[in-house]
């Protein structure tokens, strides 16, 4: 048994959050730490019947929040993030517990987690119709924008705070309520962060929370409740597109972010020192366990062995090892399953004729730690290329011309983000628009912001969130014509 060293033990929170009730539910579920495999708590297991009560309490609740005003809601929001601020450490603890990542990561989490309250507290004030020159003398248009309605939220367990607070900023801001299923591996996050909601104020039923490991059934019944408005969902593309069809017969509005294959790209014109600091970042994040990662490193010949060693001298010194101790950069990957996807992308490379400049291997300390690995003569038509490995392994792709990096970043379902590197200003043009991906880093491996709008086109989703844009999925336009003025 993990014990959490936490400020405020009340917010190591294991039951459900329900209308404004803690649900000790019948049946619990155990939450390890993915490091140890020690169990840190047991939680309170929900199921469909009780996600049906959650939706009826969030629309229930819906009227009264949405009377109140954007100032009031924002009000509210900005406590939240306040409190989220205030106890960043014990949330941190919480995170680095059931997730792995290195403390000091974490506790970057919660502030981009935060980041998100603090943008849309201010959004809410802003959200603005417009009146459009009537189209006859007696007639005048006006345009409202009104909040959806309930919301139901699904994520995953590689940002179990920020992902749920990008959706419940936004849709909390405009007057929607909201139904949260977090991950079955990473629920106690979510939990804290609705102990913050009640003490910042957020009234009963406005923000629910369904701890289960019954994702299926909870998510059949989100998306099939007529009272649910929408569904927001991040994580991989084969569950989105299983979402879509059950939201089919309820036409529900959707904003999915799944999954991507990021082609990281660089030219020998690139600062290639700079290209290394952002490939690291880009491709080691979360220990490889972000949809933005770098998926394919794509690099010039002239300085492709220079960048392959820099590289691999660089990934050498990431520090391998359980998130909660000093000077640890890379923790274990979330389970056994995520380990042997990496393995297998390694070893299907190896076989095609690609080799390892560093690690390759599962790291000496065991259970879910994996080598940092860097391969070099990775070719196109190998795994690593085609599929998404959400682990820390870099695969160097060899090419000559503008023309043929292009040819091959495009060649995916995937367009979430890409990058790449290059000091020619044209190039760089020509690159922005070249690349088929709802978001482009230009001598940067990191791009998430509250400010941006983050988002993927092709198979990697629908939508856009953070930013003025990622308020306007939460709401719906009203066209109001007024006749008979004259
Ligand atoms: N675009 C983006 O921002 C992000 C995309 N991803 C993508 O997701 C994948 C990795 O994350 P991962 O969590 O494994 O993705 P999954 O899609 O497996 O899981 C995401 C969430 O969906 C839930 N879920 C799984 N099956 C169903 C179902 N049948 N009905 C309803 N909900 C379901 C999961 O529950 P449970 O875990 O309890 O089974 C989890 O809460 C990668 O492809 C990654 O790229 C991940 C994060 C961000
Ligand atoms: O779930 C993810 O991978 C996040 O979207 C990554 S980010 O927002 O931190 O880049």
């Amino acid at each position: 048994m993990t014990t959490l060293a936490l400020n405020d033990p009340g917010l190591l929170e294991t039951r459900a959050y329900v209308n404004g009730v803690w649900i000790e539910g019948g049946a619990r579920f155990a939450v390890q730490d993915p490091a140890t495999g020690d169990l840190i708590a047991e939680v309170a297991d929900l199921g469909a019947a009780d996600t049906a009560a959650a939706i009826d309490a969030a629309h229930a609740a819906g009227p009264g929040w949405a009377a109140l005003t954007g100032k009031e809601r924002g009000a509210i929001l900005r406590r939240w993030h306040d409190l989220m601020i205030q106890n960043a450490d014990d949330l941190a603890t919480i995170l680095t517990a059931e997730m792995g990542k290195p403390w000091a990561e974490a506790r970057g989490e919660i502030l981009y987690g935060a980041s998100f309250l603090e943008w849309f507290a201010e959004e809410a004030k802003r959200v603005y119709g417009e009146t459009i020159p009537g189209h006859q003398r007696d007639k005048r248009i006006v345009v409202l924008k009104q909040p959806v309605g309930v919301v139901g939220s699904i994520t995953p367990w590689n940002f179990p705070n920020a992902m749920i607070a990008r959706k419940v900023a936004p849709a909390l801001a405009v007057g929607c309520t909201f139904v949260a299923r977090p991950a079955e591996l990473t629920p106690l996050s979510a939990l804290a962060m609705a102990v913050l909601a009640e003490r910042a104020g957020v009234p009963a039923g406005v923000f629910n929370v369904i701890p289960s490991q019954d994702a299926a059934g909870v998510g059949a019944e989100l998306c099939a409740n007529p009272k649910v408005a929408k569904i927001t969902f991040t994580g991989s593309t084969r569950v989105g597109r299983l979402l879509m069809q059950q939201c089919a017969p309820t036409i529900k509005k959707m904003s999915l972010e799944l999954g991507g294959n990021a082609p990281f790209i660089v030219f020998d014109d690139a600062d290639l020192d700079a290209a290394v600091d952002g490939a690291m970042i880009a491709k080691f994040r979360n220990n490889g366990q972000t949809c933005v990662c770098a998926n394919r490193i794509y690099v010039q010949a002239r300085v492709y062995d220079a960048f392959a060693d820099k590289l691999a001298a660089k990934a050498a010194q990431l520090r391998v090892g359980n998130g909660f101790d000093t000077g640890v950069t890379t923790g274990p990957l979330i389970n056994s399953a995520a380990v042997s996807k990496v393995e297998a992308h390694i070893a299907d490379a190896l076989a095609g004729g690609a080799e390892v400049v560093l690690g390759g291997t599962r790291a000496p300390l065991g259970g879910t730690f994996f080598a940092p690995t860097v391969l070099r003569d990775v070719t196109r038509d190998m795994l690593v290329c085609r599929e998404e490995t959400f682990g820390p392994l870099a695969a160097l792709v060899r090419f000559e011309s503008e023309d043929e990096v292009i040819d091959m970043a495009n060649d995916s379902e995937f367009g979430l983000a890409a990058y790449f590197y290059s000091r020619d200003l044209a190039r760089v043009w020509r690159m922005a628009e070249a690349l088929e991906s709802g978001m482009v880093g230009v001598n940067t491996g990191l791009i998430s912001t509250e400010v941006a709008p983050f988002g993927g086109i092709k198979q990697s989703g629908l939508g856009r969130e953070g930013s003025r844009h990622g308020i306007e999925d939460y709401l719906e336009l009203k066209y109001l014509c007024l006749g008979g003025i004259g």
